[in-house]
């Protein structure tokens, strides 16, 4: 199969995702020879554009696992921007040391659906954005070296036309959540949680704002948090002044539960082609 172009796909409020999907996308077009480009699909505004690949076109898609699957607010606007025809796709989906459950297999559904045909799947260990010390670090260069070896290969298969089924992946598109417990072993409920901002702190730069994937943040006074949160962590992360801040008992719990069980393993990244 001639392929013309390589286009990377990312959701990737941390930005760990990206670094993977980039590493991909460029050492595919290098063994391709052919020229590639990245798309951010962070914000509200850029998950707008709706796509048309065509068939000669290798698409790579990346996203985070939350809660064992895709994360639910996204997923819909990826089945409603991301379409093709035939063309050859690759999925990657990023996990923080605890499990990535059906997040590989929903990706491929969705790509499916959207006329793509998954010819790969990498799952990649990268560090939790919610509880920091599962993964710190990751993805370092080994893990982008392997990424870079994954997508040379699945490069040159899709370039000979080797592959003519999807590989099968393990995970079920149609399961349900995991459900977060916190360090007593009970679901911990924090799906209404916001961030909090201090106010000494927070210079109203708007950064925030311009980061919340859904668009959430009030960029006059970024203490207010009016749409959904869906605790991504980008605006933790992001402010430059360390303005902002959960402080809900139960997710805090969870991250404290996530830590004591999943911090100091060595998972390994996962490749299928
Ligand atoms: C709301 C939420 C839910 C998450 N759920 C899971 C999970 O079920 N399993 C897991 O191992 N990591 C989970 N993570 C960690 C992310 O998958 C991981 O940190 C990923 O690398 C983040 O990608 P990004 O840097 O591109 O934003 C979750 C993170 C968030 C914010």
């Amino acid at each position: 199969m001639r392929i013309s172009s390589v286009i990377g796909l990312y959701f990737s409020p941390t930005g760990t995702t990206r670094t993977l999907v980039t590493a991909a996308a460029e050492q595919a077009a290098q063994t391709l020879g052919v020229p590639f480009r990245l798309i951010s699909l962070n914000t509200p505004a850029e998950r707008e554009t709706i796509f048309h690949f065509s068939a000669d076109t290798l698409v790579i898609v990346g996203a985070p696992t939350y809660a064992g699957r895709l994360p639910n607010k996204i997923s819909p606007d990826l089945r409603r921007i991301l379409h093709g025809s035939g063309s050859p796709a690759v999925a990657l989906v990023t996990y923080g040391n605890r499990a990535y459950e059906n997040a590989l297999a929903e990706l491929f559904r969705v790509l499916t659906d959207g006329g793509m045909k998954p010819a790969a799947g990498a799952v990649c260990v990268c560090q939790h954005s919610i509880a920091r010390a599962l993964a710190a670090g990751r993805p370092n260069a080994e893990d982008c070296a392997e990424v870079r070896r994954f997508a040379a290969k699945a490069a040159e298969r899709i370039q000979k036309d080797e592959i003519v089924l999807s590989p099968a992946v393990p995970g079920d598109a149609d399961s349900s959540y995991y459900i977060p417990t916190g360090t007593s072993g009970k679901p911990a409920k924090f799906l209404k949680s916001a961030p909090q901002t201090d106010s000494e702190k927070c210079d109203r730069c708007g950064r925030c704002a311009a980061l919340c994937p859904m668009g959430s943040i009030s960029s006059e006074d970024p203490s207010v948090v009016s749409g959904i949160c869906i605790k991504c962590q980008a605006c933790i992360l992001g402010c430059p002044r360390g303005a902002k801040f959960f402080d809900d008992e139960q997710f805090l719990s969870h991250a404290r539960m996530l830590e004591q069980k999943f911090a100091g393993i060595h998972k390994e990244n996962e490749f299928y082609l």
